[in-house]
């Protein structure tokens, strides 16, 4: 990859998009939208509201960092482990080349669990919002880094009307004070550096203060031990959004109680 990997998986999601208006055009898609029944409630975001530690356990083949994290990888299977475990929603990452993401991994996962899924991709065209709802989405990823205000701002008025829940992604204290300005109720700070790939917790439980008290904050990536949820709910995050902790978990159910027990201990 050149230029930083995000550039690159940006990149790469502009020229999926164009591929798939191709097959599909976004009048097509719209119109097929209409007769379907409409999204009510935003599931993702009660889910999330509910108390307690919410976890987004995320259903995740392969990554940049890591490279393939699950050589075996039967998806409905890890998705009915994480609803049995307690999971409070569930992520599906359908970016293809990287994170070899399928967007039939989605479908089928709504389909056959009964709890909310976020498409995890590179949202860089609203065509990609439209077909989160038509693959059974109840929520959309929106990275400030690759988004501008008034982008942000159409995108989570498109996912709004759809009835799609927003996370907003942010890295720093400007993209956090940027969500909190256009309103995002849902605010994800990421922990790993896209850069360098490393991770630190201190980023979100730095970054809790400056986003907004009545917000659902949600501490993404590196999250594994009850010591960092403990140390989350003493910042008042809301949740976590996990990925390789649960899916090299044997027992995905034990280390989603460790890590409710120690938001609980805090
Ligand atoms: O995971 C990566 O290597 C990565 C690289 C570049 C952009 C995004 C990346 N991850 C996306 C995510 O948000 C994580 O999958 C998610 O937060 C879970 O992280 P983890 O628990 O560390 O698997």
């Amino acid at each position: 990859m050149t230029g930083t990997v995000l550039d690159a998986l940006a990149a790469h999601a502009r020229e999926r998009v164009e591929e798939k208006k191709r097959k599909l055009p976004l009048a097509e898609l719209k119109r097929q939208l209409r007769e379907r029944e409409a999204l009510s409630g935003f599931p993702f975001e009660t889910a999330l509201r509910e108390p307690g530690l919410s976890v987004i356990a995320e259903v995740k083949k392969a990554s940049p960092s890591k490279g393939v994290i699950a050589e075996h990888f039967p998806y409905l299977e890890i998705a009915k482990a994480y609803e049995a475990a307690g999971a409070s929603c569930i992520s599906v990452l359908t970016e293809p080349k990287w994170f070899l993401g399928d967007d039939r991994y989605l479908r089928e996962i709504a389909a056959t669990v009964s709890l909310p899924c976020i498409r995890k991709d590179f949202t860089v065209d609203p065509y990609l919002i439209y077909e989160a709802r038509e693959l059974g989405a109840s929520a959309v990823l929106l990275i400030c880094a690759l988004l501008g205000r008034s982008e942000l701002e159409e995108y989570l008025g498109i996912a709004e009307e759809l009835g799609l829940s927003a996370l907003v992604e942010a890295h720093d204290e400007e993209e956090v004070g940027r969500a909190a300005e256009v309103g995002a109720r849902l605010i994800g700070v990421n922990n790993r550096d896209l850069k360098s790939f490393s991770v630190n917790m201190e980023n979100s439980l730095r970054l809790r203060a400056a986003a907004p008290d009545n917000c659902i904050f949600i501490a993404e990536s590196g999250v594994r031990t009850p010591a960092d949820t403990r140390a989350l709910r003493t910042v008042g995050a809301d949740g976590i959004l996990v990925g390789e902790a649960l899916m090299r978990a044997e027992n995905k159910a034990e280390l989603l109680q460790a890590l409710r027990k120690g938001y609980e201990e805090a």
